[in-house]
């Protein structure tokens, strides 16, 4: 089996049917799932998920870990390296979206420091290749109407800005780079720079072992979802860093090279800024391999041009075997705070119960679990029905009816989730 399977559903209604036409009772899931719960707005919507949409149809052994901001504090933070490995242990795991501190947030929780992205502590532990893919919905326009077919973007997840040594230069003084062997090689060193005053600088890495797991996850992947494959780098500058992303690419590439050519399928290098305009003029349908950084900020960029954060799916694919899904959008604060104030409020779930639905569908493939595999295509066919009958979230209908939205355009964050809970029940 490959390390990087990830199923996806080709013919929904058929799938839905089955579960329509099969399911009496509960379904029994045989292996566990990780749920790594979060914070804000992210975590309100997780729960209405999991008693409206989830666990009331599926008779599931779940492996709680509360990755909320206060939790982790408490923990010193031990609570996101047990879920690590609990994902590393039973396979796959859901996350929902959790608050990186900053000073601010340090204040706002009382922290006892500013502890790290939760979410690059579990990719860097699970390593892999975290896939990007929007859900397109018929009635929902695109914001960049060129945009036809799926852009996937495959960020690799690990190292670089995500496990920096990111400092600041106190006073002034020489800044040196040392590298020091383990065997018995001379130390060597780089002076990076003389500082006249403070500064900052930032230190990051990554290893050729890596980079090769990165582009055979995206080799692999591309070829599964029979799409070409472009890598993005900035390798006229980064002349020794970036030349390791293409340098391995190509290595892996000759593995891949005749099963591409038999698909017709494509894959090129393209410097980053070549390809982000290429990308807006371009219809879509390929794979786009980041580095970690440019994925995070690209996967952000390609989800609103499709429509919405609320609709941009997210897949750790690990050479570990190991799966984890989540939505790419975070813990929606603005929306947060207004539902602090008592407002009511229209965050988009869809993401999250993909993350849902893709983490279940994986636990079916690994299980053999037909059931939970018709039970998964299901939800996915009434989240998408729903909003194709015109029952949708605020950022949905607004690109709809633009500054002609009326209050009853759209549903609340309980109401669209309650609309698919309906649906569920008609059957
Ligand atoms: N995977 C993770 O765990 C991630 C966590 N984060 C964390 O999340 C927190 C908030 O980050 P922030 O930069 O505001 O990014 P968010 O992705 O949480 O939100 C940014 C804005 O995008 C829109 N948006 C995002 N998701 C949805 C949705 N589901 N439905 C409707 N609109 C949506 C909203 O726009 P509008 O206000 O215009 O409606 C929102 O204010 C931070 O603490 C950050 O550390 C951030 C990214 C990923
Ligand atoms: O981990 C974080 O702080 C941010 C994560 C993020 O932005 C993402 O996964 O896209
Ligand atoms: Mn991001």
């Amino acid at each position: 089996m490959s390390l990087y399977k990830v199923v996806y559903y080709n013919n929904l209604k058929m799938m839905s049917r089955m579960f329509l036409n099969n399911v009496k009772s509960k379904i029994k899931v045989k292996n566990p799932i990780v749920d790594c719960d979060g914070d804000e707005m992210a975590r309100i919507i997780w729960k209405m998920i999991k008693d409206k949409l989830v666990l009331p149809y599926l008779d599931i052994n779940i492996k709680y870990f509360d990755l909320g901001i206060q939790n982790r504090d408490a923990t010193d933070d031990k609570v996101t390296i047990q879920a690590a490995k609990a994902i590393e242990e039973f396979k796959v795991g859901v996350k929902c979206a959790t608050i990186t501190p900053d000073l601010a947030r340090q204040k706002e929780f009382d922290l006892k420091q500013l502890w790290k992205s939760p979410n690059a502590t579990i990719r860097n532990y699970l390593e892999g290749t975290v896939m990007r893919e929007p859900i397109m919905i018929k009635n929902i326009p695109k914001l960049i109407p060129t945009w036809k077919k799926p852009i996937v973007i495959a960020r690799h997840a690990h190292a670089d800005q995500y496990k920096a040594t990111d400092i600041n230069i106190p006073s002034p003084g020489t800044l040196q780079l040392r590298f020091i062997p383990d065997d018995d090689s001379s130390v060597q060193s780089w002076d990076v720079a003389k500082f006249s005053s403070q500064g900052v600088a930032l230190a990051m890495f990554n290893t050729h072992k890596s980079i090769k797991g990165f582009a055979e996850s995206c080799f692999a992947y591309s070829l599964s979802r029979k799409m070409p494959l472009f890598l993005t780098t900035k390798s006229t500058v980064l002349k020794t860093y970036d030349k390791a992303f293409t340098d391995g690419f190509n290595e892996i590439y000759d593995k891949y090279k005749a099963e591409f050519e038999k698909n017709g399928l494509l894959y090129e290098h393209r410097l980053i800024d070549d390809m982000v305009a290429q990308v807006i003029k371009g219809e879509g349908g390929y794979v786009w391999a980041c580095k970690n950084y440019d994925g995070d900020v690209m996967s952000d960029l390609v989800a609103q041009g499709f429509g919405s954060l609320g609709l941009m799916t997210s897949v750790l694919i690990s050479p570990k075997g190991v799966f984890e899904a989540e939505a790419a959008h975070g813990t929606v604060t603005r929306h947060y705070r207004v539902h602090q104030k008592g407002g009511e409020t229209s965050t988009n779930s869809i993401a999250s119960i993909f993350a849902w639905t893709r983490a279940l569908s994986h636990r079916a493939f690994l299980d053999g679990n037909k059931e939970l595999e018709a039970f998964s295509a299901h939800l996915e066919k009434l989240v998408i029905d729903t909003v194709e009958s015109g029952k949708m979230t605020k950022d949905l209908a607004l690109i709809i009816h633009g500054d002609k939205i009326e209050r009853q355009h759209w549903l609340s964050t309980e109401e669209f989730i309650n609309e698919v809970a309906i649906r569920f029940n008609k059957k």
